[in-house]
Parts: C-alpha cells; sequence; structure tokens
C-alpha cells in the first residue's frame, strides 16, 4: 500500500487498483488465454506487458496552496496532518475508472488537488470547510478514492486552490442501538474495517459492493453504491438511514427514522450528492444479525431469456433471497475460463455428467446449442429454516424455467473470489487491452431490450473504430418491478485508446437510455455520465438539481461541476 504522510491512512496503488504486490495471475487458469485471444485477439503467450509505472517520470504540476492557506489549515488539522506531498496529491486526484487509469499511466494529470487534508473529527471537518469557503478555495472530499465517475479530480480549468479531504481517519463504528438494527458509523470507515466492528459485536451492515475492500461508507451514501445482497439488505439508500453532512456554517444532521413524510427527501438529496451539499461525516446504518446461515447456490440456465424469466418470478414470489445474478452466455463462459486448473464447474462441464444431463434437458437443441448456458448465482441468508424453505421455493421456480441446481461448490469459489477480479483491469491494461463496465437498470418489461441494445450498440462501435471487441453481461440485482443489467467491454486499444473507448462507452450508455433504462444503476454520475443527465431525469429535472446546487453551494465551492457538468470539456482526455 501507498502509505500516506499520516500513517493511519493507507490508499491504494497511485496508478492502478488495490494493493501494492497484488495482481492477476492467468498462468493457473488454462482457459483464461484461450479466452482472451478469441474475444480481443491478444496473445498472452506473447504479449510483452508494460513495466510497473514508476512515480519518479510523472511531472507533477506545482501546488497553488499558498503557505497562508495551507498554515491555516494546519492550525485546524495540525502541522502533521496538512500535506502538499506530490505522491498524495496524485493520490488524491482520480478514481479508478478506465480513463482515470489510463491518464495516469500516461501521465495526463492537468490539475491536481493543491493540498490534502486528514482531519480526526467533525470540529475539525466544520473548521476547514468554513476556512475553505472563506478564501474561495474548491473542497472535494475523499473517501478510498474507488469511484468510475469521475467524481473527484478537479476541474480542469481550476483557478482557485483545491483541497482534497481525506475521511480516512474518521473510520469508526460508534455505536450500535441493537434494539432498533441501527448503527452509528463515521464516513471515512473503509469497507473491511466497518464490518469487522460489527462482526465483532455479532452484527453485518449486508452491504458489499465488488469494490467493498478500498470504498468507504461516505463513498456509498455519496455515490448512491449498490452490493451483491443488496435483493436482502437493500442499497445503501435504504441502509443508511441517518446522515451528519458539515456544511459551509453549519451541520446538516438528518435523524434515523424508519420512514418519514417531512416534505421532500433532504436524506435522498445527500445520496448521490458526490460532495456537492457538504461532507459526510457520519451515517446511521440499518444493520443485521449476522445471519446463522449463508449459502451461495449455482444454477444453470439454457439461455439468458429463461434466466431472466425466472429472475422476474422469483421476485413476484415469496422468496427473498439475498442474491439473484445471472450471467449471459458470454460471461458464463468467461467465468468458467477464469477457473482455476480444472476444478469445480470447469471439470464438470469437460466431463460427461453435467453435459450430458443438459442435453437430456434439450438444451443442446436450442440455437447455439449448449454455447448458450447461462450460470446464476442465488444467494439465501437467515436463519437454517428460513434459508431451506427460500431455496424449496427458489428451486420449483428455476425448474420451472428449465434450469438445473448444481450445489454450493461454484458458489463458495465465486463468494471467495468476487473481490479479486478488479485486478483484470490493471492486467489487460499493462498488456494494452482497454476493459471496463457500464450498468443499468431498467422495467422488466424492457430488460431483453436493454440487453440486447448495449450488445448492438458496442458491436457497432467496435466496427466503427475498426477493433475486435467484447461485450458480456449479467443481472445483478432483483427488484419488484426491473433488475441491474451490468454489463463489461473490452478491445485492444491503439494510439487513441481513450478516443476509441469514448466511441464504445457513450454508444453503450446511449443504449441504456434508448431502450428505457438509466444512465447508471450505482456508479453515480460525476463527469463521465452527466452527459446523460438530461436525458435521464429530464431538462426540468437537472434545473431543480442546478437550482438546489445554486442556492446550497453559490460560490461553487464544493467539488464543482461534478453531476450537472454543463459541458463535458472537463473531462481532459
Ligand atoms: C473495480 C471496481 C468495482 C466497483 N464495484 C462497485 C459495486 O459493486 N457497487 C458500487 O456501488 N460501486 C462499485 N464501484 C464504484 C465505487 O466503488 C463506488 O462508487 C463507491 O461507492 C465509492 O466510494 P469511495 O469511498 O471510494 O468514494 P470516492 O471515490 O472517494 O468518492 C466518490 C465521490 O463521493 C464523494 N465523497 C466521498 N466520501 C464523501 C463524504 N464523506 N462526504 C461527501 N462526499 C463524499 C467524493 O467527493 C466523490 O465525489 C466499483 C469501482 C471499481 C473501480
Amino acid at each position: 500500500m501507498t502509505d500516506a504522510r499520516n500513517n493511519q491512512v493507507s490508499h491504494m496503488k497511485w496508478w492502478g487498483w488495490g494493493l501494492d504486490g497484488v495482481g492477476f495471475h492467468w498462468e493457473d487458469k488454462p482457459g483464461f488465454a484461450p479466452f482472451v485471444l478469441k474475444a480481443v485477439g491478444l496473445d498472452l503467450h506473447t504479449a510483452q506487458p508494460v513495466p510497473e509505472p514508476s512515480f519518479a517520470d510523472l511531472k507533477v504540476p506545482k501546488s497553488k496552496a499558498t503557505a497562508t492557506f495551507t498554515g491555516a489549515l494546519a492550525g485546524i488539522v495540525g502541522e502533521d496532518d496538512v500535506t502538499t506531498d506530490d505522491l498524495e496529491r496524485v493520490v488524491h486526484t482520480y478514481g479508478k475508472s478506465l480513463r482515470d487509469l489510463v491518464r495516469i499511466r500516461t501521465h495526463k494529470i492537468e490539475r491536481l488537488p493543491d493540498v490534502v487534508v486528514y482531519p480526526d473529527d467533525e470540529a475539525e471537518i466544520q473548521k476547514v470547510v468554513d476556512a475553505v469557503v472563506a478564501a474561495d478555495a474548491v473542497l472535494i472530499p475523499f473517501g478510498g478514492g474507488s469511484n468510475i465517475a469521475g467524481s473527484l479530480e478537479p476541474r480542469a480549468d481550476e483557478k482557485r486552490i483545491v483541497v482534497s479531504l481525506d475521511l480516512g481517519r474518521l473510520n469508526k463504528v460508534l455505536d450500535i442501538d441493537e434494539e432498533s438494527g441501527i448503527a452509528r458509523i463515521q464516513a471515512g470507515a473503509l469497507g473491511p474495517h466497518l464490518e469487522k466492528q460489527l462482526n465483532d459485536k455479532g452484527w453485518t451492515i449486508g452491504h458489499f459492493p465488488d469494490s467493498f475492500t478500498h470504498s468507504s461508507i461516505g463513498g456509498w451514501v455519496a455515490t448512491r453504491s449498490s452490493g451483491m445482497q443488496s435483493d436482502k439488505y437493500g442499497d445503501i439508500a435504504e441502509i443508511a438511514r441517518g446522515m451528519r453532512v458539515v456544511r459551509p456554517g453549519g451541520t446538516l444532521v438528518i435523524r434515523a427514522l424508519p420512514s418519514t413524510s417531512s416534505g421532500p427527501s433532504v436524506r435522498e438529496m445527500i445520496l448521490g450528492s458526490e460532495g456537492r451539499l457538504g461532507v459526510i461525516t457520519e451515517v446511521t446504518a440499518q444493520v443485521h444479525r449476522i445471519p446463522a446461515k449463508r449459502d451461495v447456490y449455482a444454477y444453470f440456465f439454457p439461455n439468458i431469456e429463461a434466466g431472466f424469466a425466472a429472475m422476474q418470478e422469483i421476485s413476484e414470489s415469496d422468496a427473498t433471497p439475498s442474491i439473484t445474478r445471472v450471467s449471459d452466455a458470454r460471461e458464463t463462459g468467461f467465468s468458467l475460463a477464469t477457473s482455476k486448473s480444472r476444478k469445480g464447474l470447469d471439470k464438470f462441464l469437460a466431463g460427461t455428467v453435467l453435459p450430458g444431463l443438459m442435453k437430456r434437458k434439450g438444451w443442446a437443441k436450442q440455437p447455439g446449442g449448449l454455447e448458450n448456458i447461462c450460470l446464476s448465482f442465488i444467494g439465501f441468508e437467515g436463519s437454517v429454516e428460513h434459508a431451506k424453505r427460500q431455496k424449496k421455493l427458489v428451486d420449483a421456480i428455476v425448474k420451472k424455467h428449465n434450469g438445473m441446481g448444481v450445489g454450493t461448490g461454484p458458489g463458495v469459489l465465486y463468494d471467495q473470489k468476487k473481490f479479486d477480479t478488479p485486478y483484470l483491469r490493471d492486467f489487460l491494461l499493462d498488456r494494452g487491452a482497454a476493459g471496463d463496465v457500464s450498468e443499468t437498470a431498467g422495467p422488466w418489461s424492457k430488460l431483453a431490450d436493454l440487453h440486447a441494445g448495449a450488445y448492438a450498440a458496442a458491436n457497432a462501435a467496435y466496427e466503427k473504430i475498426g477493433r475486435k471487441g467484447w461485450i458480456m453481461s449479467h443481472l445483478s440485482h432483483s427488484y419488484h418491478s426491473g433488475a441491474c443489467l451490468y454489463f463489461t467491454f473490452a478491445f485492444v486499444g491503439g494510439d487513441d485508446m481513450l478516443g476509441e473507448y469514448d466511441v464504445v462507452k457513450s454508444a453503450i450508455q446511449q443504449s441504456f437510455i434508448d431502450n428505457g433504462g438509466t444512465l447508471s444503476h450505482h456508479h453515480g454520475v460525476g463527469l463521465e455520465h452527466s452527459p446523460w443527465l438530461e436525458q435521464d431525469i429530464s431538462p426540468e429535472g437537472v434545473k431543480v438539481m442546478r437550482g438546489l446546487f445554486a442556492v446550497t453551494d453559490p460560490g461553487e465551492n464544493l467539488n464543482p461541476r461534478k453531476i450537472v457538468a454543463d459541458v463535458r470539456e472537463s473531462i481532459s482526455r
């Protein structure tokens, strides 16, 4: 880990995802190299990975912070907790989107924060916020730095001093109200740290995004995050009941109430606000007793249509699973290709028993045959009796849709490797391939169109840029009226990788809107998705949002231009 100057807070690699020394490896996955060759035309056996970027090669623009200003900040948080160190400023500049990774690797960092502060508590944060506004500087809260929507970077043309406020030292679970099942948690607590504190007392938050290891509860709230067990526990928008938000001149307090009808919801305004309404210092979150039973079962469906139909029927049934996930045929192929040395499902499918069963169910006779099979994971949590009953209900629905269960083995593997997948993007980038994700949510009636639309858009975009490209997808969460679809796409880029990426990413985003989906289900807006905001929430919706920010932050001191960026030029390419 790159240690911050203040050694109580650690960060991810400055140039990529996760911990130093940890990466993705393919040598123990026999299906991976052939898969990548077929998908994007990249031969892993001959590809020459670039060496790890060296910080010494980076030209870091000088900090604009004056001695008077940093002195004033030091007077608030203490000398050791203010820094203009180059590495610190770089670490706090971007999130971890593909655009961020490419820019940092190619030394494209036009505007960094000028100074990073590490406050100890809410009182210090209030003083920092007030000092920033008084000096007409800019303040950008920093949680884990894992966002992929361009939510952190200062605007490229920002003339004022930019302060990154790192919440990393506010990392404690302060109190659990066991009677109500709610816990007060400081906003900078990262997933594993807060979950451990809760687990030690027999509780869980039930929020597990893929970025869990390196994202904070304040960041989850500020981006409206969703986790892999949100089917049961709810998205962070449900989990976060109360909040304390430091604003210029005072603290906004949202009490943790189960529900309220006190006018338009200020709580909902803070959710997804990406630092534009103030600094979240504390979240009162719903927490649950650690369940007696937790299982993730794997199922197969003959094709994605059957998978979608089964998930919809499950969502309408009495069953309340914690995970409803179904990968399309391409993503199923990817999952099998990342299996280790002929273990688990890969071994099964290479044998005769499982394919034999599938053939007996008539799957080989469908158009595309067994190439169309889709892998699904469904989770059950609660008391032993509850989990058993849920599984029984789900099994009947799966059977009705011609699916079949294959036990918990693959689910255990999926659970173990779920936080390793993010390292894959750096591995591909090291070898010249761009890989990224786009996700949306839409009603059940539009789901098939959303899925097909994104595929068509990506393939047309690949044709346009003249690249062999890949796209795959899974349904990641189900709701009463629809579901979230999550797409991963990749291609080997040329000299203008980001230009090509824009063509593909934009085409997929536009297809979401055109086919009845939202611009993003859980990654937020930032700079990356703001061009689609008006189409998503209507011009009047944007007017309301602009009005909110204009009144609450007239000097544009709080993470300006995020969410409702007027133009896209602030993204430097
Ligand atoms: C590999 C990978 C996988 C991912 N998987 C998921 C996933 O499964 N689900 C999901 O929801 N997201 C996922 N994300 C996106 C990302 O992890 C989320 O957006 C996360 O919620 C960001 O939290 P963070 O603490 O890292 O916030 P940061 O990146 O530090 O900040 C994000 C935004 O929130 C603001 N902010 C942060 N903390 C505060 C605060 N205390 N007060 C006010 N504003 C604040 C920042 O100013 C910024 O605008 C993934 C990202 C990557 C790279």
